[in-house]
């Protein structure tokens, strides 16, 4: 089968073309390639399909590190574009592709950025899924000893994210896979610590669902500035810096669908034996 490395901001990826290829995979095989020591290692899987729904040019399937198959992936999304157009499976620069959980259009700008309309951000709890009497603002999760402020949103896929003081010195790797895990979300959730700079520039960090701790995430991006916006902290233009590198993430609020740019990179092809 063959394959491509590629990544968004260090968020790494195995990219494999199922429109020309046949590709089945069972969750063992996924979780054995995705291990860094014995297989390709990524943090997720990118299986582009051809399109089965009207009016879109792919279906893309994502897969997290653990097999788990998910909903909606920004940095994975911005690959999608750049691989489907590197291996001549199409010439256009705005490209119409769905996903698990809806459809996401994406535009290829001169400079090989791509900016992706990633759909409204959804704070209905119910939706996300996370287990609330009424939609708020921030909540308190209660998570062992500590007790945690945090919003929470969807962008197709669930996300928390809690205010820290300093990005450096936040409880990534230990409140991180707590409330991954919290019995208030259950389907899981990405963990965001965002520090805000000002109100047009915030650090973040994320915990990934799934995997750990990625280079960047970029619906945990989309969503801490949904949350940060909603909870009237940031204006609608905010260059978010991850471990990886920046994203530019513009959202006009309410009923408006939230924009993400930022870079993909191929890094080489392979073939792998299954
Ligand atoms: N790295 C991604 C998100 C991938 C899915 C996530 N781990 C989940 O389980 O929802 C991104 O760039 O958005």
């Amino acid at each position: 089968m063959n394959f491509s490395k590629m990544h968004g901001l260090g968020n790494d990826f195995m990219v494999i073309d199922a429109v020309t290829q046949n590709v089945h995979l069972s969750t063992e095989m996924i979780k054995r390639m995705a291990d860094r020591y014995t297989g390709v290692g990524f943090d997720q899987l990118l299986i582009v399909e051809p399109p089965y729904v009207p009016d879109s040019d792919f279906h893309y399937r994502i897969f997290n590190s653990d097999g788990s198959e998910v909903e909606q992936c920004g940095n994975g999304a911005r690959c999608f574009a750049r691989f489907v157009r590197l291996k001549g499976l199409t010439r256009k620069r705005v490209l119409k592709v769905s996903t698990m959980k809806g459809n996401i259009v994406l535009t290829v700008n001169a400079d090989e950025t791509i900016r992706v309309n990633m759909g409204e951000p959804i704070f209905e709890p119910s939706k996300i899924p996370f287990k609330a009497i009424k939609e708020e603002k921030t909540y308190i999760i209660r998570a062992q000893e500590q007790t945690v402020l945090c919003g929470v949103a969807s962008m197709g896929n669930p996300h928390c994210v809690i205010q820290v003081e300093n990005i450096v010195t936040a409880q990534v790797a230990t409140l991180g896979p707590l409330l991954e895990q919290h019995e208030r979300f259950p389907e899981r959730a990405n963990i965001g610590f965002m520090h805000i700079i000002d109100r047009n520039n915030i650090n973040l960090r994320v915990f990934e669902r799934g995997v750990g701790e990625t280079q960047a995430c970029g619906t945990g991006a989309c969503a801490a500035v949904a949350v940060g916006i909603k909870q009237g902290l940031l204006n609608e233009c905010v260059n978010v810096n991850l471990p990886g590198g920046k994203l530019l993430i513009e959202w006009q609020g309410s009923n408006q669908p939230l924009y993400m740019t930022g870079p993909a990179t191929h890094v080489y092809d392979g073939f792998i034996a299954i």
